[in-house]
């Protein structure tokens, strides 16, 4: 049953198979602004431990803008150098939440802990993220309880990292107050696995075009966008714009949708091939996809194309090839192909798919002005703005 939410375009359902959904609750059209969402918790994606060598991070640890030369840098008293901030009112900020004295603590304690040391830069990003949850638990009792909300309740593969992350925080830095189980440790790394968007390093810093990730999110209500592997809306985020508001996350509509359609997202760039995102999708996210595109590209012959790479190991292909666009026009053209409906499958690709070399990002028009769709599409990933092509 769906619970309307009168002043939203989306509302929040429920869909057999798929749990909480967001809807179109009206027509919606290219380039809308559908929703707009502030973090309940963010988190640096930078290696804890990080060689003795490195620069400081060059960004804020509260508000995570890049630190300008012209900026009134301050450091945090304790921990000096590892934690920088843009301003002493983001110091200050930092310091009533987010970096709390326990927060310090912690991060020093595991900064110094030789076990973490080799651990891979995956479970270092999970140490700083339970630290951030803990914290959470700590000052502000009712995000918390957001958080253990959203879906994601832990799978056996996952009990390693949650065994050896447990003991770690339990034995050298267990937050005051709050009694830890291994339960709520792994419920929480579920979560965060299921729910987090990465926040992407501003595209003016990136010589070579790529962004990269420079702190996780989670949001409250952007977390109940399913996934499709053709997606009709994308999410944009600006790092670097005015500080308050510069961790929300803005979600575009991509094509003009009715209303009831359900709005989603893609997990991962649109690219990868059928064998490739159902992997992903069954590891990371525990579902099997039957998108209208996965119908489709089950049946073709490239899915498990093997890749001999330097060291003479067999890979599975992981991005579509050119033949693939050729099955891709095949399949729209063939009118009962897979139950692709009004909205064609290979032109998805040709309109909306980033053409920068190595980009593979998601083109959504600049929101309408005066009612009339933007002929502008922005790419969500390296910020390349296109001009739109009528295609009949
Ligand atoms: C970020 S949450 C999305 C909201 C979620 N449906 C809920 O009830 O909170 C991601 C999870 O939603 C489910 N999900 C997302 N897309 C799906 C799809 N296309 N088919 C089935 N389940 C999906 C999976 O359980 C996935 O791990």
């Amino acid at each position: 049953m769906m619970t309307a939410d009168s002043e939203s375009l989306l509302s929040l359902g429920e869909i057999q198979g798929r749990g909480r959904a967001l809807v179109a609750s009206q027509p919606l059209k290219a380039g809308q602004i559908v929703l707009k969402d502030s973090p309940i918790l963010v988190y640096s994606a930078l290696p804890l431990v990080r060689p003795q060598s490195s620069a400081s991070a060059s960004y804020c640890d509260n508000c995570f803008r890049t630190l300008s030369s012209s900026a009134n840098v301050t450091s945090c008293p304790s921990c000096s150098h590892h934690h920088l901030f843009c301003s002493p009112s983001c110091l200050t900020m930092a310091t009533a939440a987010s970096h709390s004295t326990w927060v310090c603590q912690a991060l020093s304690r595991l900064r110094d802990c030789p076990s973490l040391v080799p651990q891979p830069l995956e479970r270092q990003v999970q140490a700083r993220f339970l630290i951030a949850a803990y914290n959470l638990a700590l000052t502000c009792p009712g995000h918390f309880q957001v958080l253990l909300s959203l879906q994601g309740q832990g799978s056996p593969s996952d009990a390693p990292a949650v065994q050896f992350l447990h003991s770690l925080i339990s034995s050298i830095c267990p937050p005051p107050s709050l009694s830890l189980s291994i339960e709520l440790t792994a419920a929480l790394l579920a979560k965060d696995k299921l729910n987090a968007f990465g926040l992407m390093a501003p595209i003016s810093l990136q010589q070579d075009g790529q962004r990269s990730v420079r702190a996780y999110g989670i949001y409250p209500k952007a977390c109940f966008f399913n996934h499709d592997c053709l997606p009709n809306a994308c999410r944009f985020d600006y790092l670097d714009s005015a500080p308050g508001q510069n961790t929300d996350i803005t979600v575009r509509m991509i094509h003009d949708v009715p209303q009831g359609r359900e709005i989603c997202l893609s997990y991962f760039p649109v690219n990868l091939n059928y064998y490739t995102r159902q992997k992903r999708l069954a590891e990371d996210y525990g579902f099997t996809c039957d998108c209208d595109r996965c119908k489709v590209e089950a049946n073709w012959s490239d899915n498990e194309a093997d890749v001999i790479d330097d060291n003479g190991n067999v890979e599975k292909e992981e991005v579509m090839d050119e033949d693939s666009d050729e099955q891709m026009i095949a399949s729209d053209t063939d009118g009962d192909a897979g139950g692709v409906d009004d909205f064609p499958h290979a032109y998805f690709f040709f309109r909306y798919m980033c053409s920068h070399e190595n980009c593979w990002g998601t083109l959504a028009p600049l929101p309408p002005s005066d009612d009339a769709s933007s002929k502008v599409l922005e790419c969500n990933v390296c910020g390349n703005l296109k001009n739109d092509i009528d295609v009949c």
